[in-house]
């Protein structure tokens, strides 16, 4: 049987508030029935008016759309890209409704989370089948591209800006690498077979630390540590959280640090509050050198794995078919894009999957119906 072709590319992000009257909303919207201590969020509220109440998200989702209709208009093949966020304007089902609209059959999805949770991961897909059923008869069919955190247009960004800000340190200074803290419990389940959010950062971290030290051919120690923490204190989350972990390092006679965001695509308020802000101030309290490394953000390889993402896809599907009328770019041609040096895949985990098997970062208050995945 053929497939309909995929005729779309569509963006699934989280939201962010624009504006100061946007936030107490947005953050209704990202905690309803999650149990979130009151004082929590109105501490997070803070973070978002220090700084007018705008978050950076959804102005990097737009230029990542640009950035990749950019990419797939000059390499093919030439699809409309779409964006919608779960948790703020323009949400999914109104991007859903206007992609019906426009004649959409088949689209193939990108999360702007790199990592399985089930916030990263199953929570998304839930989101997608909530709107699928909003939007109902003629919405367009959703396949996800694969998950990417150990494609080297992800991690060379993560490279270069960690040997850049190496250069810039104290001798003896060390890696910190960052990532959204989240329940033990939603790590235990994550993943097809669980322990995958914590595994797949591990593995991230170890392809940037080797490849840093090979290029600068000095050894820096490096750790996984946890920023974002929310959720009651009973409840047990992964940690040591950046700051305890930084005055852990003072203590140490550590004289700098590189903090590498590698839990983040691009600027989110936990890079622009928790580490741009708190944790620095953290560092400058304990008299640590602090360099912030860059999210992948446009990075022009981010941009051009995104596409290749999208030119893999649609030749695999076009193999499938060989009626295939479908034209447009190589697959995996290099254009004016740097090479990064990595190999095709980094780290030791080996090849991802698009859509999700069954149990895949399961959700631990009962299941749901999701999009993209075989349940
Ligand atoms: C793993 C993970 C990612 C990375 C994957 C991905 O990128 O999706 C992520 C991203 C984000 N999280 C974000 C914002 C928030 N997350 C919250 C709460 C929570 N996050 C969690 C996990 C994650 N979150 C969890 C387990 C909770 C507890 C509640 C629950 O179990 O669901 C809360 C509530 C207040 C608080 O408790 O902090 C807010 C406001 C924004 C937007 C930022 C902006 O505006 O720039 C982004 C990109
Ligand atoms: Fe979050």
């Amino acid at each position: 049987m053929r497939a309909v072709p995929i005729d779309a590319v569509l963006l699934v992000s989280f939201g962010g508030p624009e504006k100061p009257d946007d936030v107490v909303p947005f953050l209704e919207n990202v905690t309803r029935g999650r149990g979130i201590p009151r004082e929590r969020l109105a501490e997070v509220g803070q973070h978002y008016f220090l700084f007018g109440g705008r978050s950076p998200i959804n102005d990097q989702c737009r230029a990542l759309k640009a950035e990749l209709e950019e990419d797939l208009r000059a390499d093919g093949p030439n699809l409309p890209v779409y964006w919608g966020n779960r948790n703020w304007d323009p949400y999914l089902s109104d991007t859903l409704a206007r992609m019906r609209a426009d004649g959409v059959r088949r689209a193939a999805c990108l999360f702007t989370s790199a990592y399985a949770s089930y916030s990263g991961c199953r929570q998304y897909r839930e989101n997608l089948a909530d709107a699928l059923a909003e939007v109902g008869e003629g919405a367009p069919e959703l396949v996800r591209l694969p998950h990417y955190f150990n494609r080297p247009g992800f991690v060379a960004p993560f490279v270069d800006g960690t040997a850049e800000a190496l250069e810039g340190l104290p001798a003896g200074s060390r890696i910190v690498f960052v990532t959204h803290s989240v329940p033990e419990a939603m790590n235990d389940a994550s993943g097809p077979e669980g322990g995958r959010y914590v595994a797949e950062h591990r593995d991230v971290a170890t392809a940037v630390a080797g490849e840093v030290a090979a290029r600068t051919g000095r050894e820096a120690g490096w750790d996984l540590v946890y920023c974002s923490r929310s959720g009651p204190p009973s409840q047990p989350w992964l940690g040591p959280d950046v700051n305890d972990h930084l005055t852990a390092l003072a203590g140490q006679g550590v004289r700098g640090v590189a903090v590498v965001p590698i839990g983040f695509v691009s600027d989110h308020m936990e890079v622009l509050y928790d580490l741009d802000t708190e944790a620095r101030a953290t560092a400058d309290r304990l008299g640590l050198a602090f360099t912030r490394v860059a999210t992948p953000g446009i990075d022009p390889r981010f941009v051009r794995m995104v596409g290749d993402l999208v030119r893999e896809r649609v030749a695999a599907d076009d193999s499938e078919h060989d009626d295939s009328e479908r034209g447009g770019g190589e697959p995996g041609s290099v254009g004016d894009v740097a090479p990064t040096g990595l190999p095709e895949l980094t780290g030791s985990l080996g090849p991802t999957w698009g859509n999700c098997p069954a149990g895949c970062c399961r959700n631990l208050r009962g299941d749901r119906p999701a999009a993209c995945g075989t349940d």
